[in-house]
């Protein structure tokens, strides 16, 4: 079943730059499809639109069937906390005067009457934080830090928690791991994975890196200059039919 999909989707910006020039393609529930690019090619701007925190110029964004350009504030509020972001840098995406638990427990004091809740329970806060530590296998010691007193693989795997603690439908995930070293960036991307199939999200993964998207999706997208110029499945990656300049970036990971 969709759960995402795309039409038409247009987006200037006031300095004449047009970022997205007429983007179609629909998600899957529960499957990964992964979004490459270089810098510039309007990659992030394409996941603000998704996450409804920029407007479209023209085109629709179905989210589990429903328009989601033209609600207000108010008509948009049921769907965000279906629709959660993991964002490049974790220092920026966590408060730094709330301890982890805090942190942890935020989503679900502002949405979590709307909830329904099917692999963690809700009885208490604290028993919550911890099945959301132990989900992205964190001691539950860490809870009671600051984001300062983490490293920067333990703040992303807190924003990870935080973007799982509702159960939404989809995460979007931009560039979640590119802060991170080479042995942090292949445990988040595998805690991602495993994620995604115990609590049946699904995510749009957003990454100039070829090789890590390949390893998550089911489907893959290239865009460049604003455009996808290729939409594959990620068993056909190789196949002769790639465009050039898919061609390209695989040839910097082979
Ligand atoms: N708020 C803005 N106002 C004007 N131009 C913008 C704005 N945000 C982004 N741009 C421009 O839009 C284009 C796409 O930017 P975007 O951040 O979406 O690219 P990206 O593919 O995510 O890049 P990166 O991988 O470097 O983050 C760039 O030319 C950028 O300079």
């Amino acid at each position: 079943m969709t759960l995402l999909k795309l039409k038409n989707v247009i987006k200037s910006y006031s300095n004449g730059v047009n970022v997205l020039k007429d983007i179609n393609f629909s998600l899957e529930k529960k499957q990964c499809l992964g979004l490459v690019g270089e810098s510039g090619c309007g990659k992030s701007t394409l996941a603000r639109c998704v996450l409804q925190l920029d407007n479209i110029d023209g085109g629709e964004i179905q989210f589990n069937g429903v328009s989601l350009q033209d609600l207000n504030e108010r008509e948009l509020k049921p769907h965000r906390k279906n629709l959660q972001a993991v964002l490049q840098n974790p220092s920026s995406s966590l408060n730094p005067k709330l301890k982890i638990r805090e942190s942890l427990i935020d989503p679900y004091l502002q949405f979590g009457n709307q909830a329904c809740l099917k692999h963690f329970h809700y009885t208490n806060e604290e028993a919550f934080v911890t099945q959301l530590m132990e989900a992205v296998e964190l001691p539950d010691a860490l809870a009671d830090r600051y984001p300062h007193e983490l490293s920067g693989g333990q703040k992303q795997r807190v924003t990870i928690a935080r973007a799982i603690s509702l159960e939404p439908s989809l995460i979007v995930l931009d560039e979640p791991t590119s802060s991170l070293d080479v042995l942090s960036q292949a445990s988040i991307l595998k805690l991602l994975t495993g994620l995604r199939e115990e609590l049946d999200l699904s995510y749009l993964f957003i990454s100039h890196d070829l090789s890590a998207v390949n390893t998550m999706s089911q489907q893959i997208m290239v865009m460049r200059d604003g455009s996808i110029v290729d939409h594959f499945s990620q068993e056909n990656i190789f196949s002769e039919q790639r465009n050039d300049y898919t061609k390209e970036l695989i040839s910097l990971f082979e």
